[in-house]
């Protein structure tokens, strides 16, 4: 299985050492418009198979679209990041153009990919995927649920004192620091609510820290993060390539789905070889379906701003 993934920068980079250390993939083109770049970041990471053990085929290109010819999946990471103050939002003038490029050049070369979109701001990126491309909503994934809910699991097992992979959450929303639903509701440690072990307020602090895990992370590494991002996406696409059925939320686009229309948002969703095989449309309660309105009324305010780039 073939996957491209553009953008060799600190997250495209850390996906293919995460997709070839995993063996998710026999063959991996990381693919970059700074000169060498890419080349340099493949045989890197070529460098590993001996003392870690893989088989996966990395290799680099400047460009070249060509190489990434009949890929099963491919990763968009091309973009600017944030640097620490600003918001993903901020990242629009200059992602939208890049994504909207690179998503036609991918296209023209793997014509039956499944895409996951990663650049930022990540739901406005995935639907602007969606329209420019006229693909299938179930071959556009945005990757945005599968770390944010990492980072709640993170935080909540810091709070219990317990192993994170004892801790299971989700985070819903949109993948946006004011815009994240960290469903503290339904968490659970080893399948009991985790309220039976947290108080209200530590629970409220969780949820906060997690809501800006992102910016946490930027404002301490002078850039975003890398290494939980690169694992989430090669965890996503071993959901996607190995056929698992995994529930990841996911940013997809709804129709009707949490009471919501032509827009792409973060949900729980079924992740096998067709890409997003269902949309699990869960129960909210009030509280959570507001915040669900309110996260989606910001992310269609900022599709708002594609106007230019869709015209
Ligand atoms: N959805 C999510 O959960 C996450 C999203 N991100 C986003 O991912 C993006 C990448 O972040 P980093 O890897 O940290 O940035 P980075 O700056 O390290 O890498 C970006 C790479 O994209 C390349 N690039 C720019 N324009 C290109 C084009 N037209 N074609 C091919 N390559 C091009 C650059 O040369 C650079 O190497 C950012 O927008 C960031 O905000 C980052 C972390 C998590
Ligand atoms: O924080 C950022 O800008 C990058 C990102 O989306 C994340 O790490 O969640």
């Amino acid at each position: 299985m073939k996957v491209t993934i553009v953008g060799a920068g600190n997250v495209g980079a850390s996906c293919a050492d995460s997709i070839s250390y995993r063996g998710i993939a026999s063959e991996v083109v990381l693919l970059d418009i700074r000169e060498g770049f890419a080349e340099g970041k493949a045989m890197d990471i070529m460098q590993c198979a001996t003392n870690t053990g893989f088989n996966t085929n990395v290799s680099g290109v400047t460009n070249d679209y060509t190489k990434t010819a009949n890929s099963d999946v491919v990763v968009i990471t091309s973009g600017i990041p944030r640097k620490p103050g600003m918001t993903r939002e901020e990242l629009i003038g200059i992602n939208a153009g890049i994504v909207k490029t690179v998503a036609d050049n991918v296209l023209a070369h793997s014509p039956n990919a499944i895409i996951v979109v990663v650049s930022n701001p990540m739901d406005t990126m995935t639907y602007l995927t969606l329209k420019a491309t006229g693909l299938p909503k179930n071959r556009i994934i945005g990757m945005g649920g599968a770390l944010d809910s990492s980072r709640f699991r993170y935080y909540l097992s810091k709070a219990l004192d317990k192993p994170s992979n004892d801790v299971s959450a989700m985070v819903i929303g949109g993948h946006g620091d004011t815009t994240m639903i960290p469903l503290t509701r339904l968490a659970a440690y080893n399948g009991i609510p985790v309220s039976e072990f947290l108080s209200q307020e530590e629970l409220e602090k969780v949820a906060a820290a997690t809501m800006v895990g992102g910016a946490t992370l930027t404002g301490l590494l002078g850039t975003s993060a890398w290494y939980a991002p690169g694992a989430s996406v090669a965890y996503l696409v071993d959901s996607i390539l190995n056929d698992q059925k995994k529930m990841i939320a996911c940013s997809v686009f709804l129709e009707g789905e949490y009471g919501q229309n032509d827009i792409c948002i973060g949900v729980p969703c079924i992740i096998g070889k067709n890409g997003i095989e269902q949309i699990v449309d869960i129960k909210l309660n009030d509280a959570e379906k507001a915040a669900f309105a309110k996260s989606a009324d910001a992310v269609r305010n900022m599709n708002a701003d594609l106007k230019s780039v869709l015209a």
